[in-house]
C-alpha cells in the first residue's frame, strides 16, 4: 500500500466578495485511501464551499489540489468537476425523477467522460451497488416510490457505483428524521468500509461525524482549527471552540491560586500556565452528583435520555452545570446535592 494520500489540499483560499473576508482561509489537509474524513463546524464556517472546491465546482484564489497524485486546481487552472473522478451525495438527494432506481445509479456510469463500462459492467456494478445499499428488489421503483432514507440510499449507490476516487457527501442524513439518520449513519461507515472508498463527510452534527468518520477536521471561520481521529478531539482538544463544539462540556471561570483553579464547583491542581484566569472545562460525565440537603447546589432539571439521566444543577452564583449520570441512581428535581469531579479530568483554556 502507497503512503501517498489520494488527495492533497495545500493552503486552498476561497473568497466571494473582497470586502467580506475569506470563506476557505488557508486550508490544508490530506486524505489517505479508504479514509473517512469529516468536516464539522457551525453553519457559515465553510464546510459546503470547501467540498465544492474540491469537487470543481467553485476555482479557489490560491492554493493547489492534488488528486491522486494530479494537479486539479491551483490558484490559475481548473479541472472540471467531469473530468476528476469524483462521486458526490447531498442533502436533497438529487435523484432524476423520470428514473428507475435502477437507471438512476446506471446514470454515473454512462457518462462519457467518466470511465468507460461495457453495457455488461454497468448492469453488473449498478446491481452490486442496489445490493451494497440494500434496495434489491426495489430496481424498477420511481424516487417517488420511496421513502427518504431509501432515496439518500439510491444517491449513495449513484456515487459509488463507478467507484471513484473519492465520494464527497454534503449533509448527506440532514433531511432525515431521527430514527432513520441513525440507521443510515452506520449504514454509510459500512459502506464507505466495505467498498474501501474514501470520502469526505460534511456535517453540523457532532455526533455523526464522530459515529461515521476516521478523522475529523473542526472548522472555524474559514479554517480547520484541529483534525484529527475522533477521540482525540474528545479527549484532547486543542482550543475552547474545538471542546465547546465536540464536548458539550460545561465551562466554569476559575482564578489561580498557588498553583490551583479555584472555582465555584471545588480547586483543581494547575497543570499548564494559561494565565491568573481561565475557563475550566468540566465534561458532563465526568461529574458525580450526591443529594446532600447541606449543600447550596440544587437540581433544577432532569432529563431521562435512556441509559441516563442530564442534570442540569444551579449553583449559587446561579451558574448551570450539566452532568450524566446512570439512570439507576436517580435524583428528583429540587433535590440539594454536592458535585464531586476527578480532577484529572478538567482542562484550563484560556479566556478569550
Ligand atoms: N456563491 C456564494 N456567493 C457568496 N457567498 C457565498 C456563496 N456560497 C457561500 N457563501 C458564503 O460563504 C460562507 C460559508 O458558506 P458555506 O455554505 O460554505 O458554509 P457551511 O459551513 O457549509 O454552512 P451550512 O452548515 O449552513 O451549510 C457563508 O457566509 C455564505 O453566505
Amino acid at each position: 500500500m502507497s503512503d501517498q494520500p489520494i488527495l492533497q489540499l495545500h493552503k486552498i483560499c476561497k473568497q466571494f466578495d473582497a470586502k467580506a473576508g475569506m470563506v476557505v482561509d488557508h486550508v490544508s489537509l490530506e486524505l489517505q485511501a479508504g479514509e473517512i474524513l469529516g468536516l464539522l463546524g457551525p453553519s457559515g464556517c465553510g464546510k459546503t464551499t470547501l467540498l465544492r472546491v474540491v469537487a470543481g465546482f467553485e476555482q479557489p484564489q490560491a492554493g493547489q489540489i492534488d488528486l491522486s497524485g494530479q494537479l486539479i486546481a491551483d490558484g490559475t487552472q481548473v479541472t472540471p468537476p467531469e473530468d476528476r473522478d469524483i462521486g458526490m451525495v447531498f442533502q436533497d438527494y438529487a435523484l432524476f425523477p423520470h428514473l428507475s432506481v435502477a437507471k438512476n445509479i446506471a446514470f454515473g456510469l454512462t457518462q462519457p467522460r467518466r470511465k468507460r463500462f461495457t453495457n455488461s459492467q454497468i448492469k453488473d456494478l449498478t446491481q452490486e451497488a442496489i445490493d451494497l445499499v440494500g434496495l434489491s428488489g426495489l430496481e424498477q421503483r420511481y424516487p417517488h416510490e420511496l421513502s427518504g432514507g431509501q432515496q439518500q440510499r439510491v444517491a449513495l449507490a449513484r456515487a459509488i457505483a463507478p467507484q471513484p476516487t473519492i465520494i464527497l457527501l454534503d449533509e448527506p442524513l440532514s433531511n432525515l428524521d431521527v430514527q432513520v439518520r441513525l440507521r443510515l449513519r452506520q449504514e454509510v461507515r459500512r459502506i464507505l468500509k466495505t467498498t474501501n472508498t474514501s470520502a469526505i463527510f460534511v456535517t453540523h452534527d457532532q455526533e455523526e461525524a464522530m459515529a461515521i468518520c476516521d478523522r475529523v477536521g473542526i472548522m472555524q471561520q474559514g479554517q480547520i482549527e484541529q483534525i484529527g481521529p475522533p477521540e482525540m478531539l474528545y479527549n484532547h482538544p486543542q482550543s475552547r471552540f474545538v471542546a465547546d463544539f465536540v464536548t458539550q462540556a460545561n465551562f466554569l471561570p476559575a482564578t489561580l491560586k498557588e498553583k490551583h483553579w479555584h472555582t465555584e464547583v471545588g480547586i483543581f491542581p494547575a497543570a499548564a500556565p494559561v494565565g491568573n484566569t481561565c475557563e475550566l472545562m468540566i465534561r458532563q460525565e465526568d461529574v458525580q452528583l450526591q443529594a446532600d440537603e447541606t449543600s447550596r447546589i440544587v437540581v433544577r432539571d432532569r432529563q431521562f435520555l435512556g441509559r441516563e439521566y442530564q442534570y442540569c444543577a444551579v449553583l449559587p452564583s446561579g451558574k448551570s452545570i450539566y452532568a450524566r449520570a446512570a439512570s439507576h441512581n436517580q435524583i428528583p428535581a429540587g433535590s440539594y446535592v454536592k458535585l464531586q469531579v476527578d480532577p484529572d479530568t478538567v482542562t484550563a483554556f484560556p479566556i478569550d
